[in-house]
């Protein structure tokens, strides 16, 4: 079984009224994908494509206008929240406004522990340094704010936080996308060992394909709210001439010299 299954889900935003002329906006349309654990699909698309409601319908947070969303096979908009909360999780691109600027680092990563486990006092604050060094930081930083830390520092705040309840699944919504080219490297490196030390999946929504290269074993394209390209290998997607694929390729300046081709 796989661990997460979207099947043919549409959305649109609005209401109809009858004496409007003010059209409903559907912004996803039959939209399928699977995803198994311990992998990373990454799903590309340009502003305003529809990622991040695909993003929020899987969290539980959007119900879908049609379609299904079956985690390890029970569909989510059918089933009590709380029976997969623990095992999906996100980070997000501003780390700033995902976070209470009046909690401690410490607080920050401890709330999905106090809402999902049992610990007690010193569990829980080993577990909290245990998490805060899983991510780079010291135990030191437990007691820092969030005005105190760099946003590369905060995101790792962020992913302490996220994997502090063992999910499965964590949707990356544009999660390095705010960084510098040294931090979005090690963000994807540490991402990377997460995946592989918890058998995480990830679905990582971006528009940046050198980071999603970075991390993702499938790969999906989505346009004006509808899959336009599927790539199931690293392969796959390295050599896709999808004109969209293309067009972001050629416009980011390839990273070796030997790679860079001259335009004419
Ligand atoms: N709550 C909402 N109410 C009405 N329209 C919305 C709402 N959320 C998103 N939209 C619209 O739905 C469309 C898809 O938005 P979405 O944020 O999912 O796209 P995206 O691909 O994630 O874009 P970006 O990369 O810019 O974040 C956009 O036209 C957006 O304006």
């Amino acid at each position: 079984m796989s661990l997460l299954r979207i099947e043919q889900v549409s959305h649109r935003y609005g209401k109809r009224r009858v004496l409007s002329r003010q059209a409903e906006r559907t912004v996803l349309q039959d939209v399928s994908l699977t995803l198994e654990a311990g992998t990373c699909l990454g799903l590309l698309g340009k502003s305003g494509a529809g990622k991040s409601t695909l993003g929020r319908i899987l969290l539980g947070l959007e119900r879908p206008k049609a379609g299904r969303v079956l985690f390890e096979g029970r569909d989510i908009y059918g089933t009590h929240p709380k029976d997969y909360r623990q095992d999906i999780q996100v980070v997000f691109q501003d780390s700033f406004a995902a976070v209470n600027p009046k909690l401690t680092a410490g607080q920050i990563i401890a709330e999905p522990l106090t809402n999902f486990t049992r610990l007690s006092p010193e569990a829980l604050e080993q577990r909290l340094i245990t998490l805060i060094e899983q991510v780079g930081l010291t135990g030191a930083d437990l007691a820092k704010y969030p005005s105190a830390f760099s946003g590369g520092q905060l995101q790792r705040v962020c992913i302490a936080r996220a994997i502090a309840t063992h999910p499965k699944l964590i949707v990356l919504d544009e999660a390095v996308s705010s960084l510098d080219m040294v931090n979005k490297a090690m963000i994807l490196k540490l991402l990377r060992e997460l995946k592989e030390t918890y058998d995480l999946a990830y679905l990582f929504i971006t528009h940046d394909v050198q980071a999603v290269q970075a991390l993702s074993d499938q790969f999906m394209i989505l346009e004006q709210g509808q899959i336009v390209g599927h790539y199931p290998t690293p392969q796959a997607f390295d050599q896709a001439t999808d004109p969209y694929v293309s067009s972001i390729k050629d416009a980011m300046l390839a990273t070796h010299p030997r790679k860079r081709t001259i335009r004419k």
